[in-house]
């Protein structure tokens, strides 16, 4: 395994019944890259994220993170390991400000996950890491406002900064962007560009002006199959990519 790769899906397979929502799947994710996973409605890119982040089993096949086997690691093992999945691991808490919702977070990293009941309040040793976050996600005016009050893409830029708290080696992100305007996308295409080879990043996403803009290297989905990987420009460029996706989005425009 080459000291560049952080993540590797080796001949996965999930089963529905009749149906192989995970179909040999091969995937490398590299240290530092931002890897998007794109593909039509159905092909498997949400069941890939649930059994990278340990909430599906596989049938068959392997999951090698630093080249260790956690293909039936646990989700909590795999969060320790430093698979950090936005809004699956850290959900928001509505009655806490911003603050003390990053605060926990931060918390949460210190101890291993003990005393998260306890509201983290007042300890700068947490609410400096917690508040620098908060910046680093365009937060800044909003630390003191109750989660539950804040608009959609803010919320989901508060999970970022949660996610964040947890200093993860991979961020699974599914679908960061959905149901944002166009205003609160563009932040968060800001967000994700400034993690660019801070954090790798994972990211299945819709918005294809989005994944293009940000992505170093894009798989592409096709009924639970990699048909192709490679950079935006190779993907946009790829004869099957364009038939099996691209092509039938410009078809349907
Ligand atoms: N729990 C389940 N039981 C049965 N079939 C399932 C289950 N989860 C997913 N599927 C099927 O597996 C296939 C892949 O679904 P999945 O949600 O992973 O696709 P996707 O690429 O994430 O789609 P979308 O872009 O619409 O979110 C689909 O045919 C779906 O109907």
């Amino acid at each position: 395994m080459s000291a560049d790769l952080l993540l590797a899906v080796d001949g996965l397979e999930k089963r529905f019944g009749a149906l192989k929502a995970t179909d040999g799947l091969d995937l490398e994710v590299r240290t530092g890259e931002i890897h998007a996973l794109i593909g039509p409605n159905g092909a498997g890119k949400s069941t890939l994220m649930k059994q990278l982040s340990g909430e599906m089993k596989p049938d068959a096949g392997r999951i090698l993170f630093r080249g260790a086997d956690i293909t039936y690691a646990t989700a909590p093992r795999r969060a320790r390991l430093g698979i950090a999945r936005s809004y699956q691991i850290t959900s928001i808490f509505p009655d806490y400000t911003v603050l003390e919702n990053v605060a926990t977070a931060v918390q949460m990293r210190m101890t291993g996950g003990a005393g998260i009941l306890r509201r983290a309040k007042g300890d700068a040793d947490i609410e400096e890491p917690a508040l620098k976050l908060i910046e680093r996600v365009g937060l800044s005016g909003a630390h003191d406002r109750l989660a539950s009050a804040l608009a959609h893409g803010q919320q989901r830029q508060l999970e970022c900064a949660m996610a964040l708290a947890l200093e993860p080696s991979l961020l699974l992100l599914d679908e960061p962007m959905a149901g944002m305007g166009p205003q609160e996308s563009a932040i968060m295409v800001e967000l994700l560009r400034g993690l660019r080879g801070q954090v790798t990043t994972l990211l299945v996403e819709h918005d294809m002006d989005a994944v293009f803009s940000l992505a170093d290297r894009i798989t592409v989905l096709v009924y639970g199959k990699a048909i192709a990987t490679g950079s935006p420009d190779e993907i946009r460029n790829n004869p099957a990519v364009r038939e099996a996706y691209l092509g039938e989005e410009a078809d349907a425009s």
